[in-house]
C-alpha cells in the first residue's frame, strides 16, 4: 500500500546516496510496514502468550509467527498497540525490530557462550542475547557502551524483564574495550586463570553487574569472547519512518545531521575502530557479527 509521499522531495545528496548503494527510493512510499514482537523466553511457557492469545490481545488476526525466528511475530497494527496489549504489560513481550533478531540470530548463540556486545545500549539485542543464551548454561553478556543515560536505559530493561541474570554492562569506549570475560558465574567456575603468577590486573568497574558476576577478578587475560556483537553507531538508524519524520521538520536538518560529510568520515573511522577492538577480543573460531545501517 502506498502513501502519497513523493520521493522527488529527499533531498539530493540523499537520492545520490541510495542510486551509489543500489537501494529503490519507492521503498520511502510504503506504509503499513508490520511491528515486530518476541516473547520473553525467560518466563515459564504457562505465562508467555501464544500466537492465538496475541491475536485476540491485538484484535486482529494479522499476527504471524516470522519463518527461522523463533518466538518471533510480525503484528499488523489495528486499534491497539504494542504497549496497549497485557503481553507487554506482563512484560510477556519484547518490541524489537527484524533487523536487530536477525542480527542477534546470526551470532548463532549456545548456552555457554561468552558473548561481548560493543554498543550495547539501550539494549533490545543485548536482552534478546540473553533470552536466547536462557538460564542453564554458563553463558554470559558483557554489555558495553559509551553513554551512562543510554546503558541506565539498558539495566531497566534488564530488570524489568528480568533477563540480567548473568549480565554485566560497562560504560566505556568500545574501540579499547579489553576486560575478558568473565571467570565465574557464582560459585561456578567457567574458565581458569590463564596464568599461574599472580597477575596485576587493573579491574574496570562495571557499571552494573548481576550479583552471579559481580565480583569477577578480571584476571583472566588472555582468554576472549565466543561472541562479539559490534553494533556500532550508525550514519542513520535506517529506518523509513524515521527519514519520513524530516518532511514535517525540512530536510536541511537532515542533510546538516546526517549527510555532512566530515561526520561521515568520523563515524566511519568510529565503526571501523570498534570492529578491529571487537575482532580483537573475538576468541580463534569464534563468530563476530557487525550491525551498521
Ligand atoms: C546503534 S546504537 C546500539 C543499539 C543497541 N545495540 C541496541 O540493540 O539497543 C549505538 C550505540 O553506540 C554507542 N557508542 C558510540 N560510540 C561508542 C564507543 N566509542 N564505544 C562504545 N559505545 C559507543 C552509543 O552510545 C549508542 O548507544
Amino acid at each position: 500500500m502506498s502513501i502519497p509521499f513523493n520521493i522527488d522531495q529527499l533531498p539530493t545528496c540523499f537520492k545520490k546516496f541510495l542510486e551509489d548503494n543500489d537501494i529503490d527510493p519507492e521503498i520511502y512510499t510504503v506504509a503499513d510496514l508490520p511491528r515486530y514482537i518476541r516473547t520473553n523466553t525467560h518466563l515459564p511457557l504457562s505465562q508467555r502468550p501464544t500466537l492465538q492469545q496475541l491475536r485476540e490481545q491485538f484484535e486482529t488476526d494479522q499476527v504471524f509467527s516470522v519463518p527461522e525466528l523463533a518466538d518471533f511475530f510480525s503484528v499488523q497494527l489495528g486499534q491497539k498497540r504494542i504497549s496497549d496489549i497485557s503481553a507487554y504489560k506482563e512484560h510477556a513481550i519484547f518490541g524489537i525490530d527484524l533487523s536487530s533478531a536477525i542480527a542477534v540470530e546470526a551470532l548463532g548463540l549456545e548456552k555457554d557462550d561468552q558473548v561481548l556486545d560493543l554498543c550495547c545500549a539501550p539494549g533490545a539485542k543485548l536482552c534478546m542475547i540473553s533470552n536466547i543464551l536462557g538460564r542453564d548454561g554458563l553463558g554470559t553478556v558483557t554489555g558495553v557502551d559509551l553513554a551512562a543515560h543510554r546503558l541506565a536505559t539498558c539495566r531497566s530493561l534488564l530488570k524489568k524483564y528480568k533477563v540480567g541474570e548473568k549480565v554485566r554492562l560497562f560504560e566505556g569506549d568500545g574501540t579499547t574495550f579489553e576486560v575478558p570475560p568473565p571467570s565465574r558465574l557464582g560459585n561456578k567456575v567457567i574458565e581458569g586463570s590463564s596464568s599461574s603468577k599472580r597477575q596485576k590486573v587493573i579491574q574496570s568497574k562495571p557499571f552494573w553487574a548481576s550479583r552471579l558476576l559481580r565480583f569477577d577478578s578480571q584476571v583472566n587475560s588472555g582468554s576472549f569472547y565466543d561472541k562479539v556483537l559490534v553494533d556500532a553507531e550508525c550514519t542513520h538508524d535506517g529506518s523509513i519512518a524515521h527519514i519520513l519524520k524530516y518532511e514535517k521538520w525540512g530536510w536541511n536538518t537532515f542533510e546538516k545531521n546526517f549527510m555532512d560529510s566530515n561526520r561521515i568520515l568520523n563515524i566511519t573511522q568510529l565503526q571501523r575502530d570498534l570492529m578491529k577492538q571487537g575482532w580483537k577480543m573475538l576468541k580463534p573460531g569464534g563468530t563476530m557479527v557487525y550491525s551498521n545501517y
